[in-house]
């Protein structure tokens, strides 16, 4: 069943058209990997799903309900939830605190007893359990990047929308990173990912898109897409290569 659809989503920047009529829909369940060519417009695309970012055109809906116009408060109450390429947590706060806060302001908005209980087994899903009362500004790269995921779990979301989230990491962290996000399909959620590595993405993926200077270019199941000539074109040699 659709849970998210985006039809004719256009995002213009002053002259520069980012997003132009791109459609993309997201199933129950589903990981959908979105690649393209650096400056393709997937972060773009994410934001406006996210609601950071208002469309040009276009619309998007979610569970049922046009949230086109809707604030990025509202769409993490509906259960849509993000990260970001570069980690953002608030340096003034513990690791758990950290993930307290998306608990506080999640879905089922709780209060700060259980939202620290419930960050407890947050970190331990995504393997920070140890890591709970240390200060943010110790963690290392592969850490704040899952860091980074547990807050947008802790929200409790039906779609979380990954930006990058492998970007940087050693083969064993990215290996133990791809386990997690598989994790996230059987706990319920449905994932779009934006991944640089498209070998990762194509594991992962129940269906990917591949977006070019802000079009779709391509979409299907993993195998099919990096088939597709128009892609291999587009990576100039072979989007496994990218
Ligand atoms: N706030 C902004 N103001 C002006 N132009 C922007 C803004 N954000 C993005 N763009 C432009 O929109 C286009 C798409 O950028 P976007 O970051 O979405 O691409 P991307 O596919 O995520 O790239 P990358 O893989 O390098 O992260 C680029 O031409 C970029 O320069």
């Amino acid at each position: 069943m659709s849970l998210l659809r985006c039809t004719g989503v256009t995002k213009r920047f002053g002259g520069v058209t980012a997003l132009a009529e791109v459609d993309l829909e997201v199933n129950e369940g589903e990981i959908v990997g979105l690649v393209g060519p650096n400056g393709s417009g997937k972060t773009t695309l994410l934001s406006t799903i996210a609601g950071s970012l208002p469309v040009s055109a276009g619309t998007i809906e979610f569970a049922g309900r046009d949230i086109t116009r809707s604030t990025p408060h509202h769409r993490a109450h509906a259960g849509i939830s993000r990260t970001f390429q570069v980690p953002r947590p608030l340096p003034s706060f513990s690791v758990e605190e950290n993930v307290a806060t998306g608990c506080m302001f999640g879905r089922d908005s709780m209060g700060r007893t259980a939202a620290l209980a419930k960050a407890r087994t947050v970190l331990e899903l995504v393997g920070l359990g140890e890591h709970a009362g240390s200060e943010v500004g110790k963690l290392t790269l592969h850490e704040r990047k899952f860091l980074e995921i547990a807050r947008a779990i802790a929200l409790d979301p039906q779609l979380i929308l990954l930006d990058e989230v492998l970007g940087g990491l050693n083969p064993s962290e990215a290996a133990l990173g791809m386990e997690l996000i598989a994790s996230l399909r059987t706990r319920g959620m449905s994932v779009i990912y934006i991944e640089h590595n498209v070998r990762a993405v194509s594991t992962l993926a129940d269906r990917m898109y591949v977006l070019n200077q802000g079009r779709n270019l391509a979409h299907g199941l993993p195998a099919d897409v990096l088939d597709d000539p128009r892609v291999v074109e587009a990576y100039l040699g072979g989007p496994t290569d990218a």
